[in-house]
């Protein structure tokens, strides 16, 4: 048996195998020691394999779900062996097989995965010319998906994808290896080396013209991607050898681009608090508010929609025009269509999933149910959908379940299976002959029993004779001790017990084979029958995934609806010249929390910008708004992009192609950096990232360092924002110097929170108004903090002499004047001599003077 194991063992090394033995899955030597760490499990020893104790541990097999969840979580991955082979069938230990391999980004089993987000696995491959490929997909998702991109950019794709884990070549660079590793501090992934064969552009591209049925990959516009075609093939070769068959039902492919998407660095994505709090909680964030789905596919496409809205409004547009669809009541009926089709979404179980585990062979007798039932309320959903969208009238086409199915799963499936096919009771009574009939001959077990009891007892006098079974012995006839003189000859004893015996005839020993092997052999038989359903959903896997991917999108366009109609949103709207121009725009998120904490109504404000008004110095008291207001913009901005409503008045939007964020002030310890280091390391991405057509907001920039450093900082980023950059920006700073910047920069403008004192107090207004602040009110606000009065009256001493102090010395700085131009240096004899020389025109004896020359003058200028 451990020759066994080793051979098995071998071929998964930097995996935990998990080998089955009985109702166990046993761990040995190194593994069953980490994997007792991991788990805090006992390690024990048994017997001696090669001369050695073999260390091991064991985890029940029906409680395996718990142990793998907490194993991938911690980024270990599992192969889990089972016996294949008939046991006793041949000599030696049962024959086994490792038949899938469980790792954290190739997860398919429903107590692993969260319903609301996806699993994905990225494959890098690190091309030449300084570019990178990626391949990822969901396992239990349909598309798998493409992109190149500039080497450099690669941490911001991986940060985007947030997959669960990556694969890459054992032949990349120290260097590139470590940037993974370096990776994995925005969002945790498991790293795995792969061979670097199987980085191959060759065999990727006709894997994926496998996968997709086609002779190429023209209709995908994923030709000529050679870096991201070797990056499929290792994915889709990892993803085949976990799940020990090819991913069949992964039939879309879609590539993404560079410059298709609305760029949202990693820090805007922390900042703004999509799906993740600064504090790495899930809720209150944007997504949290936004995702009411009523499915779990719905929530993943929210949430993707989210993360990945498109620079090109198409999407977004069609998204708008259902929601208005879905809003308007229809004609003499009362309730919006969003509510009916939410009513009907309710409780409909992941399509999507299930159809992957279809095509995996992995699908539990339950989740069959749960489909059948799924079937039958997409088929109502097509006639609740309003007519009145383009997007609409597609998904009612797709929302077509596949002919044949539901009449298939109704016919085959029990209405209340077993959790597993090795229990029995799944298959439908009516659906097979001959499971029927063998389940009679067990059925019936019941009454012959009764019927045999009573003939003994009468022809025995025994009147408290029993006929019985159980798991362990079987049939017997049961007589207690003082009975047993009256016993005939024809019973065998079977067991002594101390008030009874037990005994066989030859007539209940012949009905006991016959009811164990039909029990056994209708055993058999609904397994081969389950296997049967399987081949016979395997074609209406695409359509599965396809209405999978229809009610998906119908859930969240229904959330978007009912978020729009219960939060008071409107409908944005987009214009082809730059702009954003907001009324009354809110925070959804601050609003939210208000109205939770009845803590009064959030106050909303307008925003206006425009090519003649691209940049506002906002200025006020801390706590007066600033940061609540900026993020604000930038929200409305991203759900505008996505084809949600947006917490407006209105909203007019041009194009946009970035958000970028410079936001508070972390330490980041893990990669080393000091708070001013990373302040001023993401401003610098900013200023070479950002456009004229992206969104930036900078908040108190400059804040990490001396007041003068900070101050010069600010207004040179500021200046080059303005100049250069012309990005839209909100510059929010507690320097009032650069409230001076507007007077000769004309694309700004100050803004500033207001607030007013109440004697010695202050009350946020919350309202932008134009003009710089006038005080910066820090005393009183840590006043309201709880700050000893005696630190309050030290301060408040210390700020006036300070103030007279700079009213008295305060010279003219320009902080905004361009640095002066550096003089041009002259150019030296050499140089001048070598722009004369024009190498296409020389003969070789006259390039070789030239050279002569050109030394000369060299050694003259040295002296
Ligand atoms: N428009 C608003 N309406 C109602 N309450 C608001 C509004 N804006 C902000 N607040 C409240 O004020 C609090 C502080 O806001 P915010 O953090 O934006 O202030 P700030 O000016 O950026 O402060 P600091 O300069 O200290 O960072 C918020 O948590 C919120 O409760």
């Amino acid at each position: 048996m451990m020759a066994q194991y080793l051979g098995l063992k071998a071929d998964h090394p930097d995996t935990l195998l998990f080998y089955r033995m009985g109702d166990f899955y046993e761990l040995f030597y190194a593994d069953a020691e980490k994997a007792a760490r991991l788990l805090d499990i006992t390690l024990t020893q048994r017997g001696q394999s090669a001369g050695q104790p073999v260390v091991m541990c064991g985890v029940p097999f029906h409680a395996v779900d718990t142990y793998l969840g907490r194993l991938i979580k911690l980024g270990e991955s599992v192969a889990i062996c089972e016996q294949v082979g008939e046991v006793g069938a041949s000599k030696g230990p049962v024959e086994r097989k490792v038949v899938r391999v469980v790792t954290p980004g190739t997860l398919t089993d429903v107590e692993l995965l969260n319903d609301k987000s996806e699993s994905l696995l990225l494959a890098v491959h690190a091309g030449a010319r300084n570019f990178c490929g990626l391949a990822w997909l969901s396992v239990t998702g349909a598309e798998l998906r493409l992109a190149e991109c500039p080497s450099d950019a690669l941490e911001a794709w991986i940060a985007r994808i947030a997959p669960s884990e990556v694969l890459y070549s054992a032949e990349v660079t120290p260097a590139f290896e470590q940037r993974l590793k370096a990776a994995r501090g925005a969002t945790p992934f498991t790293l795995s080396l792969r061979p670097a064969w199987q980085f191959d552009g060759g065999l990727g591209e006709r894997k994926l013209c496998e996968q997709m049925g086609s002779t190429n990959l023209a209709a995908w516009n994923a030709e000529s991607l050679a870096n991201a075609h070797a990056a499929a093939a290792a994915l889709l070769g990892y993803a085949e050898h976990t799940q020990g068959r090819a991913l069949a039902h992964v039939q879309r492919l879609a590539v993404e681009r560079d410059g298709e998407l609305i760029e949202l660095p990693p820090t805007t994505r922390r900042n703004l608090e999509l799906v993740q709090t600064l504090r790495g909680e899930e809720s209150p964030t944007l997504f949290s508010l936004l995702d009411t789905c009523m499915t779990g596919m719905g929530s993943r496409l929210l949430k993707r929609w989210l993360l990945a809205p498109r620079r090109d409004r198409g999407a977004a547009q069609s998204r708008l025009e259902a929601i208005a669809a879905l809003q308007a009541p229809p004609p003499g009926g009362t309730a919006a269509p969003w509510r009916t089709l939410r009513d009907q979404l309710k409780n409909t179980s992941d399509v999507e999933r299930i159809a992957a585990r279809i095509s995996l062979r992995q699908v539990r007798p339950r989740e069959l149910l749960a489909l059948r039932m799924a079937l039958a309320k997409a088929g109502q959903l097509a006639p609740a959908l309003p007519g009145a969208s383009a997007l609409l009238a597609q998904l009612a086409d797709q929302l077509a379940p596949p002919s044949g199915c539901a009449e298939l799963l109704v016919a085959a499936i029990t209405p209340e299976p077993s959790a597993l096919v090795r229990d029995g009771g799944v298959i439908a009574s009516g659906h097979d002959a001959e499971l029927d009939e063998l389940r009679a001959i067990s059925e019936n077990c019941d009454d012959f029993l009764l019927q045999l009891e009573a003939s003994e007892r009468e022809r025995t006098g025994i009147s408290n004779l029993r006929v019985q079974f159980n798991r362990v012995h079987g049939f017997y006839i049961e007589v207690t001790q003082s009975a047993l003189a009256k016993v005939p000859d024809n019973y065998r004893r079977r067991q002594t017990l101390k008030n009874a015996e037990r005994f066989i005839t030859p007539e209940l020993k012949a009905f006991e084979d016959k009811a164990l092997s039909a029990q056994d052999r209708a055993l058999a038989r609904e397994k081969w029958l389950y296997e049967q359903l399987l081949d016979a959903l395997q074609p209406s896997v695409a359509a599965l995934t396809r209405l999978a991917g229809a009610i998906a999108t119908l859930d969240a366009l229904c959330a978007l609806a009912e978020r729009s109609h219960a939060l008071h949103w409107r409908a944005p709207s987009f214009v082809a010249h730059p702009c954003i121009e907001i009324e009354q725009g809110r925070h959804p998120v601050v609003e939210a929390r208000l109205a939770e904490k009845s803590s009064g109504a959030f106050i909303a404000n307008d925003t206006r910008l425009g090519p003649q008004q691209r940049m506002q110095v906002i200025t006020g008291p801390n706590m007066g708004g600033k940061s609540t207001y900026m993020r604000q913009v930038a929200i409305i901005v991203l759900l505008a992009s996505i084809g949600s409503h947006v917490p407006a008045a209105a909203c007019r939007l041009g194009p946009i192609d970035a958000i970028h964020t410079r936001i508070g002030a972390a330490d980041d310890l893990a990669n080393a950096q000091s708070t001013f280091m990373l302040e001023m390391t993401e401003a610098a991405q900013i200023l070479h990232g950002a456009t004229a057509h992206s969104l930036v907001l900078m908040d108190e920039i400059g804040r990490g360092t001396s007041t003068f450093d900070g101050l010069a900082l600010a207004a040179g980023i500021a200046a080059q924002l303005h100049d250069r950059t012309r990005a839209f920006t909100l510059f929010a700073t507690h320097y009032f110097e650069l409230t001076e910047f507007p007077a000769s920069h004309h694309g700004a403008v100050n803004m500033h929170v207001s607030a007013t004192e109440a004697g010695r107090d202050i009350v946020f207004l919350h309202e932008m108004q134009p003009g710089p602040a006038s005080k910066s009110y820090g005393i009183q606000v840590a006043r309201l903090a709880g700050m000893p009065a005696a630190v309050v009256n030290h301060a408040r001493q210390a700020l006036e002499a300070l103030e007279s102090q700079q009213t008295q010395t305060r010279a003219q700085v320009d902080l905004f004047a361009p640095p002066p131009v550096a003089e041009a240096p002259l150019a030296s004899a050499v140089e001048s001599a070598l722009s004369e020389i024009d190498p296409d025109a020389m003969s070789p004896r006259e390039a070789l003077e030239a050279l002569y020359t050109l030394k000369k003058l060299q050694m003259r200028e040295q002296g």
